[in-house]
């Protein structure tokens, strides 16, 4: 498989493939330095979330350009920042390949490729498998169980939190995965999620080592109070940003949050806690059932 460094233009990564990429991540608001993205040539909605069978309901087909222009301006505005945007080559018969976030999380001991619950994603892993190899990067792969990364969110250091909806992530692939940072003395949150909601990361994102989003009355108030007992405050956000993807945001670390152009409430309310925002236009991935952080698999960050 082709990796193309150089498929989202000079950016800081240059046309030079960086001689050393590193997999590291200890905390969500840290600051993002690189992110494996993948361009979103086959993007086709699949019948397999709450969300997607709704637009498809509704008649929506995706409109290839201007999910390409969307997807453009994500990366445009990822470079604005100084982090560089690393591609997986994008392939035919895999239609939610662009979303990157669900096949492979970074971790404070590297790569770890997980084992999503739909069939139709078991290829994307094989590429980023493959990707990795040509990196030269050491991956760990889970293999007992599924679990996808829209449900990992590796809050900071000391605090895994995991969501559970039983449908995309189970307890076998959650405990697999959770399993070092538990040896390593991490608390392991875990948040039962409904499946409707697909992932955790529909309701609930970090953007600060001690403040997150989420759709309050779907988080599971035992998690909600387990939050609140570590010092995390949740910003409220409405419902229905469950469905819209509107709390599916990507902390850039330094206070700075990428969002969703439609739920300006989340950029409104952001802004007002002070954090700088940019908004990114994402319908055409948002019909698709994934958002921003969707979107992005963090490859490295490092401290503010
Ligand atoms: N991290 C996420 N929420 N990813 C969204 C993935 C959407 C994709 N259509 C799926 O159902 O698998």
């Amino acid at each position: 498989m082709r990796v193309d460094f150089g498929a989202f233009g000079a950016g800081t990564a240059g046309n030079v493939p960086p001689a050393y990429l590193e997999s590291y991540v200890v905390s969500e608001t840290d600051r993002l330095t690189d992110v494996i993205l993948c361009p979103p040539l086959h993007l086709t909605p699949v019948p397999c979330c709450a969300v997607t069978r709704e637009a498809l309901a509704a008649g929506f087909t995706t409109d290839a350009a201007e999910a390409l222009r969307q997807h453009n301006m994500l990366v445009e505005a990822l470079e604005r920042h100084r982090v560089r945007c690393h591609s997986l080559a994008p392939l035919r018969d895999l239609p939610d390949m662009c979303f990157t976030r669900d096949i492979g999380v970074a971790t404070p001991w590297g790569m770890t490729a997980l084992n999503p619950a739909m069939p139709h994603r078991r290829g994307e892993v094989d590429a980023l498998l493959e990707t990795c190899a040509e990196w030269k990067m050491p991956v760990r792969q889970i293999t007992r169980g599924t679990i996808e990364g829209g449900d990992v969110c590796v809050a900071r250091e000391g605090l895994l939190i995991v969501g559970m909806s039983g449908e995309r992530s189970c307890a076998a692939g959650v405990e697999e995965f959770a399993a070092p940072f538990r040896a390593a003395g991490w608390d392991v949150l875990l948040c039962p999620v409904h499946a409707d909601h697909l992932h955790l990361d529909t309701i609930f994102c970090m953007v600060e080592k001690d403040e997150a989003i989420g759709c309050l009355e779907l988080l599971d108030p035992t998690f909600v109070e387990a939050l609140y007992e570590r010092d995390i405050k949740i910003i409220p956000m409405p419902t229905a940003l469950s469905f819209s993807l509107g709390c599916n945001i990507l902390s850039l670390g330094g206070r700075r949050v990428l969002t969703s152009a439609t739920d300006t409430v989340v950029t409104t309310a952001l802004r007002k806690a002070g954090y700088a925002v940019d908004e990114i236009d994402i319908s055409q991935f948002a019909a698709c059932g994934g958002g921003i952080h969707c979107l992005t698999q963090p490859l490295r960050r490092i401290p503010a």
